[in-house]
């Protein structure tokens, strides 16, 4: 954690999620309430066909919906492609960027996701500019090289602390049940934490850095409690709402730890 940040719990849910799941956002919506609630934000990311139903159940809830990509552009002849601004429309409040699926699937560039980046924050959204080394690259000994990067080509001078969040996820660590090992992370944290406060300042050092990487409700305690680590981006442990709410309420210990 790093102190006087707000943790960010956002689920990630890809490629997943029909009508069927709506069940799930709906249990998730009325889960995170109370104190806790006051203290740590909540986001779930579903498929852009589910946005706006989605939104539609946690008007009365703190929990925010999101969406896991846009196009740079803000309209015209892009097929298949959704823009930021009809993102905030359905009453998205977040945009995941630059996933490594995505830079992988879709060949995305630092660069596109930058651009990508003005555009949500164009259109009012936070940006969740995901960034992280290859199994290859940690073998190699690169892992700061690529973040640094990654992080100087991915995020756009008008970065904020709140239109902006950092998701660090090794590449290797996502899907496979494998972590990065808690110095590491905190290696990671750091020297992303003293990157971003040499280009932006004091919005630097607030600005969220969230873990991702096979995160679940047996590990995300001592994940949380890394320094820098201000919240998870969590994929397949985000489908289940009893998942998703054991990861968010392990902040009732840590935040009572800082009390
Ligand atoms: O965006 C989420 C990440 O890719 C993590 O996925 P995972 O929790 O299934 O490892």
């Amino acid at each position: 954690m790093t102190p006087d940040v707000r943790p960010l719990v956002a689920g990630n849910w890809k490629m997943n999620g029909t009508r069927d799941a709506l069940g799930e956002i709906k249990a998730m919506a009325e889960g995170v309430v109370g104190p806790l609630a006051d203290r740590v934000d909540a986001l779930i990311c579903p498929p852009a066909t589910l946005l706006y139903v989605a939104t539609a159940l946690c008007t009365d809830s703190p929990l925010m919906i999101g969406a896991q990509d846009c196009h740079q552009k803000v309209s015209g002849a892009h097929t298949g492609d959704i823009s930021a601004e009809m993102i905030a429309d359905c009453f998205g409040t977040h945009v995941i960027l630059g996933h490594s699926e995505r830079r992988t699937d879709h060949a995305e560039t630092d660069h596109l996701v930058r651009d990508k980046a003005v555009a949500a924050h164009q259109a009012d959204l936070t940006a969740i500019i995901c960034i992280g080394e290859t199994a290859g690259e940690r073998d190699s000994y690169q892992t700061l090289d690529v973040l640094k990067r990654q992080l100087d080509g991915s995020i756009p001078d008008g970065a904020t602390a709140e239109n902006t969040v950092i998701a660090y996820e090794p590449v290797w660590a996502i899907g496979s049940g494998l972590t990065p090992t808690n110095e590491d992370i905190a290696v990671a944290h750091a020297f992303m934490r003293s990157e971003l406060a040499k280009r932006f300042g004091d919005e630097g050092a607030k600005m969220r850095i969230l873990y991702g990487g096979s995160v679940k409700p047996g590990n995300a305690e001592v994940l949380m409690g890394i320094a820098n680590v201000d919240g998870a981006l969590i994929g397949g442990a985000s489908l289940k709402a009893a998942d998703f709410l054991a990861i968010y309420s392990v902040y009732e210990g840590l935040i009572a730890e800082t009390l």
